[in-house]
């Protein structure tokens, strides 16, 4: 025992997702087969594929925006398949989807303390314009009035001010144009640093693949890779699973 000879117990940390055997379906056209994932906590797990794989679909079950048909969903080791969207948002996640997801009709700053976790407001702001300094100049403008680029760092950075545990964002360069792209994989990498745990789905997959420890690629709802990214960069593994064809 530990206690007894004063070694530490080994310590086994849960995974900050888990999808256990996902089966999801819309209607009777079954989307995702079997799907099985883990996002390590403080990692970056990407989640690479062609248009119509299930991609989105896995994001949706991962944060309860839809039920799965079979399989579970595991959250810091707790089984939140029944929970709630926004009780797993309680808990931490947050999801990012495409299309920013930001509310239109509110200001930067509103949109921005709308998500805000217990911290007061002008740290809010200070915290959101620290990685998007844009957004500063900014704040008092209807989210629907900014630009593509800015609704998608307003997006990003919202989620972050939330100060979550882990994060799924659902293809944030789609759209932009790539000098803003470059800022928000920069963004991304800020959130690796501080040790979120992220879920990333991203046409760029090889930007994806570079700030990424572990990388799953789905084809046609189903896992055909469960690997470390690097190797995915290695050989023919690119061509093979990702590249033309794939
Ligand atoms: N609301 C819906 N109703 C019916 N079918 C849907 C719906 N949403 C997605 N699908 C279908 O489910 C499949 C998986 O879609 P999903 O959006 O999860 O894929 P994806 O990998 O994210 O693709 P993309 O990169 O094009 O967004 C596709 O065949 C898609 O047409």
């Amino acid at each position: 025992m530990a206690e007894a000879d004063g070694a530490a117990a080994p310590v086994s940390v849960a995974p900050a997702l888990e999808l256990r055997n996902i089966s999801a379906s819309y209607g009777s056209t079954a989307v995702l087969r079997d799907v099985s994932l883990t996002v390590a906590p403080g990692s970056v797990t990407a989640l690479i594929g062609p248009n119509g794989a299930g991609k989105t679909t896995s994001l949706r079950v991962a944060s309860g925006l839809m039920r799965p048909s079979a399989g579970e969903v595991f959250v810091g080791g707790t089984d939140v398949t029944r929970a709630s969207a926004a009780r797993r948002a309680k808990g931490g996640m947050c999801h990012v989807p495409e299309g920013r997801g930001v509310y239109r009709n509110l200001t930067v700053r509103e949109n921005l303390l709308m998500q805000s976790n217990a911290a007061g407001a002008k740290e809010t702001i200070e915290t959101a314009t620290s990685v998007f300094p844009r957004l500063g100049e900014r704040l008092s403008q209807k989210a629907g009035t900014l630009s593509g680029g800015e609704q998608q760092m307003l997006a990003l950075s919202a989620a972050y001010v939330a100060n979550p545990k882990l994060v799924l964002v659902d293809e944030p360069s789609l759209g932009l144009a790539p000098i803003i792209v470059d800022l928000v994989f920069d963004f991304l990498k800020t959130l690796r640093e501080k040790d979120v745990a992220l879920l990333l789905v991203d046409q760029y997959a090889l930007r994806t693949l570079a700030i990424a420890d572990h990388a799953y690629v789905l084809r046609r709802g189903e896992i055909v890779y469960d690997g470390p990214a690097s190797a995915l960069l290695q050989g023919n593994m690119f061509e093979k699973y990702i590249g033309e064809g794939a």
